[in-house]
């Protein structure tokens, strides 16, 4: 498979927090959902990616290469929209136009008109006078008006309406239609994510626990609802993780069909990715 991005074994310690030799790669044409709780490690693996913090160990390989302080080469193929706009709240579009057209060297003067136009937002309003969304939709629009290649996405979509959202969604969706373009997304609203991600990574207190196919989650998992006595009757290799809810247990399991065949009588149900997570961070195994 060609991939955009690499990571492999990649550490990095604080005080209090390590990222713990986390693995994951992201296949061109594809959207990876980088899901975890607060503190799991996300902006700390993308500062790495982004080369902003210093890795302990590990290598980074964005289209192949590794990126060193001065790849300004691999700069110009990423976008990157956190969540916290940090343009300059005296800006305009029109005027952060005219900077970016300065530094990117593939800078699109029509996209970005045209794709301003398309998220009705504002050309000549100061960016402190923009709403939330409205400076989320510029920043956007920034990011891929230089023509980048993978965009990396920290919590791009937090505290933004649905419809915003929505609208968001499908400038993503449009953008990876290019075979050569991928997206890593953090985001805890798992239900964007189960809306346009092609693959999931779950991290958890600095080590990634599982990445999976998106389809794979949704179709092939499940949850099993048993009672006590059926849980102790199940093959250990059969679940992956189960928990207690009152007098119920709910069973992860990673083949549906399988497992109902297997245990007759059990009813499985198709699995959110937020209940997966659950399922990972707080089930017993
Ligand atoms: N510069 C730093 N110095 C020390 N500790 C840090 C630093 N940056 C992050 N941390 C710690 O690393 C841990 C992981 O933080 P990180 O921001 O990567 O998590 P996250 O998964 O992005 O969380 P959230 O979903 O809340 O944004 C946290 O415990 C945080 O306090």
């Amino acid at each position: 498979m060609n991939y955009s991005l690499e990571v492999e074994n990649v550490s990095k310690t604080y005080s209090n927090f390590k990222l713990d030799n986390i693995s994951f790669a992201v296949p061109k044409g594809s959207i990876m959902g980088f899901v975890g709780e607060n503190g799991a490690g996300k902006t700390t693996a993308i500062s790495c990616i982004l080369n902003t913090i210093k890795k302990d160990n590990g290598t980074i390989k964005i289209f192949g290469k590794e990126m060193s302080d001065n790849s300004t080469d691999i700069r110009e193929d990423i976008g990157v929209v956190f969540d916290a706009i940090n343009f300059s709240q005296y800006l305009t579009a029109k005027k952060l136009q005219k900077v970016f057209s300065g530094i990117y060297k593939d800078w699109d003067n029509t996209f970005f008109k045209n794709i301003i136009n398309k998220l009705d937002i504002p050309l000549n309003k100061n960016i402190k006078e923009l709403s939330r969304g409205m400076s989320m939709k510029l920043a956007i629009a920034v990011a891929l008006s230089h023509h980048p290649k993978l965009l990396i996405l920290d919590e791009a979509t937090s505290g933004l309406d649905p419809i915003i959202r929505e609208e968001i969604l499908d400038v993503f969706l449009e953008f990876v239609t290019d075979e050569e373009h991928s997206i890593l997304m953090s985001s805890h609203i798992t239900s964007d994510l189960e809306k346009i991600a092609d693959y999931i990574t779950f991290i958890y207190r600095g080590k990634i626990i599982l990445t999976e196919k998106k389809d794979a989650l949704m179709y092939e998992y499940g949850i099993a609802r048993c009672k006590e006595e059926q849980l102790n009757q199940l093959d250990k290799e059969d679940l992956i993780a189960y928990r207690y809810r009152g007098l119920q247990v709910d069973v992860l399991v990673s083949n549906k069909k399988a497992f109902e065949q297997k245990y007759k009588g059990v009813v499985v149900d198709n699995a959110t990715i937020d209940e997966i997570t659950l399922l990972l961070v707080k089930g017993g195994k």
